[in-house]
């Protein structure tokens, strides 16, 4: 009961606020799900577990102003439906997270999901059947959610030209994750038929307007594999890259892992951080104490990080000399033969120069075409 002169306030005030109040609790005390389609004999179906992931924007280590960009753009999104409205498009948002492995790319998606609440659905393309299983998956999603395919460059062959993943590596630092790249990618592929058109299609053609308040994330270690086609702006609107840990990012694991703000070891820190690369899951790695309860844990583990990054500046610095080393090889190499070279062209000259031009022609002719 209320008296009459209060009841414009009460009806236009109080009980909206109530409302809206007890719908944000009613979000907040929801359960997130993560959406799989790659559980049982289904794969045109979504099976889902409770999405209980602690990761935070407070815990991702990047630097403050991309972080903070990072959450405006996700709260804009999510206050634009008149604005999506107003100029005739579906409201979703790409996002393409790009970067090395272990520079939090995972991490970010579930920071994102916990900030905006959505669920996620983990989208594993290879063990889509084909374009119809995709709309059918992509139709089954609801809104306010983040729609995620991982490893993007090695979930199928999308440009139509598969190359031998192997090989395109063979030359790499590292063969870890090219293995690791190549098991995720040749799951399933056989009895894939999605299309990059497919792809396309799901992302911003008529099917993708189903469903509204989504957003779609790509990840990939290798951002120059993409068709370009696949994440150009308006697909994917935004393109954030994870790269190797600059000083600031370290602050936000010192401060996470070892309670530490400031130390007089943190300038020696920042130089070799400089000189060096190394990702943020290795320096978290380095300043995590090795047992809880241990006395002094922050000049352990920043000492720690400190002869690891020494450690990779010089297993770099070795790398380089090695390359120099084999540049001037090669070099050497080069020079005997093209001596060689000249020798023989000096032996013919006169009658075999035009046939010797038009190979050259037809040669280049052949790599143009390629
Ligand atoms: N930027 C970061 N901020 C905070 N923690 C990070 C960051 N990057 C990596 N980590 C830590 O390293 C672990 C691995 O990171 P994550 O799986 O998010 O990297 P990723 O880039 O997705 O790697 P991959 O490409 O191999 O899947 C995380 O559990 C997290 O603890």
């Amino acid at each position: 009961m209320f008296k009459d002169k209060y009841r414009s306030i009460i009806t236009e005030s109080y009980i909206p606020y109530v409302i809206e109040e007890g719908k944000k609790i009613k979000k907040r005390n929801k359960f997130q799900k993560l959406y799989t389609n790659c559980n049982g004999d289904d794969r045109d179906l979504w099976t889902y577990v409770t999405f209980q992931h602690p990761a935070t924007f407070d815990a991702i280590a990047m630097e403050p102003n991309k972080k903070q960009e990072i959450i405006n753009d996700l709260m804009a999104f999510t206050k634009s439906k008149e604005y999506y409205n107003k100029i005739g498009k579906a409201w979703k948002r790409g996002y393409l997270l790009y970067g090395p492995p272990g520079t939090g790319k995972s991490s970010m998606i579930a920071a994102m999901a916990n900030l905006l609440h959505y669920d996620v659905y983990d989208l594993e393309l290879t063990a889509v059947k084909d374009n119809t299983s995709l709309r059918k998956l992509l139709i089954d999603t609801s809104k306010k959610s983040i729609i995620v395919i991982e490893d993007i460059d090695c979930s199928l062959d999308l440009t139509g030209q598969r190359k031998n993943q192997f090989k395109e590596y063979e030359n790499k630092d590292s063969k870890v994750p090219a293995i690791k790249e190549m098991a995720k990618g040749t799951r399933d592929k056989k009895k894939s038929k999605v299309t990059l058109s497919g792809l396309l299609n799901f992302i911003d053609g008529l099917w993708s307007a189903c469903g509204e308040e989504r957003i779609i994330l790509f990840t990939t270690n290798h951002v120059e594999k993409l068709d370009p086609a696949l994440i150009r702006r308006g697909r994917m609107d935004k393109h954030i890259e994870l790269s190797y840990c600059g000083f600031e990012a370290f602050k936000v694991l010192a401060k996470n892992y070892l309670n530490l703000e400031s130390h007089n070891l943190f300038e020696k820190i920042r130089t070799l951080l400089e000189e060096t690369r190394m990702t943020p899951a290795d320096v978290a790695g380095n300043l995590m104490p090795k047992s809880p309860g241990l006395e002094n844990a922050g000049e352990v583990g920043l000492e720690n990080l400190i002869l690891a990054l020494e450690k990779a500046k010089e297993v770099e610095r070795l790398k380089a000399e090695e390359a120099l080393k084999e540049d001037g090889d090669n070099g050497e190499l080069d020079e005997e033969e093209s001596d060689e070279e000249d020798d023989e062209e000096d032996g013919s000259e006169g009658e075999g120069t035009s046939d010797e031009d038009e190979d050259d022609d037809s040669s280049d002719e052949d790599f143009l075409k390629i």
